[in-house]
Order: C-alpha cells, then sequence, then structure tokens
C-alpha cells in the first residue's frame, strides 16, 4: 500500500520569514501523529500546507499518493484547523448541511450521525453563535469527519475545553484510530500528546524533529 501522507522538502517562506523549513514526514499506518512545538513554532502552517490551504515555497505533498497543491485539494482528508468558520445564526445541523453540500456527498442521515458522534443533539436549533467554546470544538470535530476521511488533522481540538470535554474528545480520537483514520494531532497538553500519540514530532523554528 502507498503512503498516506508524504512531505518532501517542503518550505514556506513568506515575506522573506522561514515558516517551514524544508519538512520531511511520511505516514503510513493509521496510528495517532502527535506535533508538539512552541507557540509560532509552524505547527498550524504546516497543517494548513498539507490541507492545501498554503502553497509551499518550496516541495511537494501527496496525500494517498495523489499531490496536494493548486486546486488540488487532498481527497479522503478531514481538517480541523484553528478558528474554524461557522454562520453564526444557523443552527449546527444547517451549518453542516451548508458544507456538506459543496461536496454532495453526505445525507442528513450521515450528519446527524456525526452531531451524535461528538456529542452535539442534531435537533438542536440554538444558533450556533450562542454555542460554548466546547460545542464549537465538537461542531468543528464533526465538520472534519463527516466526508468520513482516513487521514484527519487536528489542530489542537482540546483548546479550551473542560475535563470531561478533554475526555470526551481523546476517547473519539482514540475511536477514530481504532476505525483506521491515520490522525495528525497537535495539542499543547503534554498528557493528551502522552496517551494518544504512538509518534511525537517536534517543531523548532520551522523544522521538524522526531521527538524522544
Ligand atoms: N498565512 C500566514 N502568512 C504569513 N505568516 C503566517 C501565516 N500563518 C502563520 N504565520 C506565521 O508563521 C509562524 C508560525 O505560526 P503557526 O500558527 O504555524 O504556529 P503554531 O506552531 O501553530 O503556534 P501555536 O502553538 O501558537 O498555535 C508565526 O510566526 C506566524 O505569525
Amino acid at each position: 500500500m502507498g503512503n498516506i501522507l508524504e512531505v518532501k522538502g517542503v518550505s514556506k517562506i513568506v515575506k522573506g520569514q522561514t515558516l517551514l523549513n524544508n519538512i520531511n514526514l511520511v505516514i503510513n499506518e493509521p496510528n495517532i501523529y502527535g506535533i508538539i512545538g512552541r507557540n509560532g513554532s509552524g505547527k498550524s502552517v504546516l497543517f494548513k500546507t498539507i490541507a492545501g490551504i498554503l502553497l509551499p515555497t518550496e516541495g511537494t505533498i501527496q496525500v494517498f499518493g495523489e499531490p496536494v497543491g493548486r486546486e488540488a485539494f487532498p481527497k479522503d482528508f478531514g481538517a480541523l484547523l484553528d478558528a474554524p468558520g461557522f454562520l453564526g445564526h444557523y443552527s449546527a445541523f444547517r451549518n453542516l448541511k451548508l458544507l456538506a453540500s459543496i461536496q454532495g456527498k453526505v445525507t442528513d442521515a450521515d450528519l446527524r450521525e456525526v452531531l451524535t458522534i461528538v456529542g452535539l443533539d442534531p435537533d438542536d436549533t440554538k444558533p450556533v453563535r450562542k454555542y460554548s467554546l466546547g460545542m464549537k470544538q465538537r461542531l468543528g470535530i464533526a465538520q472534519a469527519i463527516m466526508e468520513k476521511p482516513k487521514l484527519l488533522i487536528l489542530d489542537e481540538p482540546m483548546n479550551g475545553l473542560d475535563e470531561t470535554g478533554v475526555q470526551d474528545i481523546r476517547q473519539m480520537i482514540q475511536s477514530f484510530k481504532e476505525q483506521g483514520i491515520a490522525i495528525l494531532l497537535s495539542s499543547h497538553n503534554a498528557e493528551d500528546i502522552a496517551v494518544l500519540c504512538n509518534t511525537v514530532y517536534r517543531m523548532e523554528q520551522g523544522q521538524l524533529v522526531v521527538s524522544t
């Protein structure tokens, strides 16, 4: 089987600042891969580059053997990136339905199922602007998994969650792995990383090293 993700010699330079410096990363098993690193070290920039939202200055990215790049978004891929943009006056279901309609592959029953998986009520008519931070995070995860990805990127999914929320999301991530999904996870919480991840990488000023 080919690689799930292959990042080869990727650099990102913006206005003379090197945000990513020759990143090489291969993922070929459905495990949970952690990425740690200080604020501003480049974790989110790497995730956005893999998602095809930012283009590398140099290097290539392949997801399931297909290049990611200009107008080529990764397939079988889902992501929770920072500050997911939902329409505040719509319900959770309606937000997901709107996003799902872009691809047209997800049924209403699927949407109800993912909302239930992340612990939200599919029949809740409350507008998303009235959601707590934890509920918004859950909705972000629902959006990331609704098209049944095989590679999932989660950028600090436990951000701002209480203890129960953290435990719930940890269990969810573990169950995604058990369903054969490869997960790239960033977290500032050492315990999340220790409990969940098989392999841990550290970002240091735009460079990626295997963490010991
Ligand atoms: N779209 C962009 N254009 C230019 N510079 C950017 C862009 N996005 C992020 N940066 C810069 O890239 C550097 C790395 O930011 P990034 O958000 O990847 O850090 P991070 O490791 O995710 O940090 P944190 O732990 O705080 O989330 C920062 O200096 C940031 O200002």
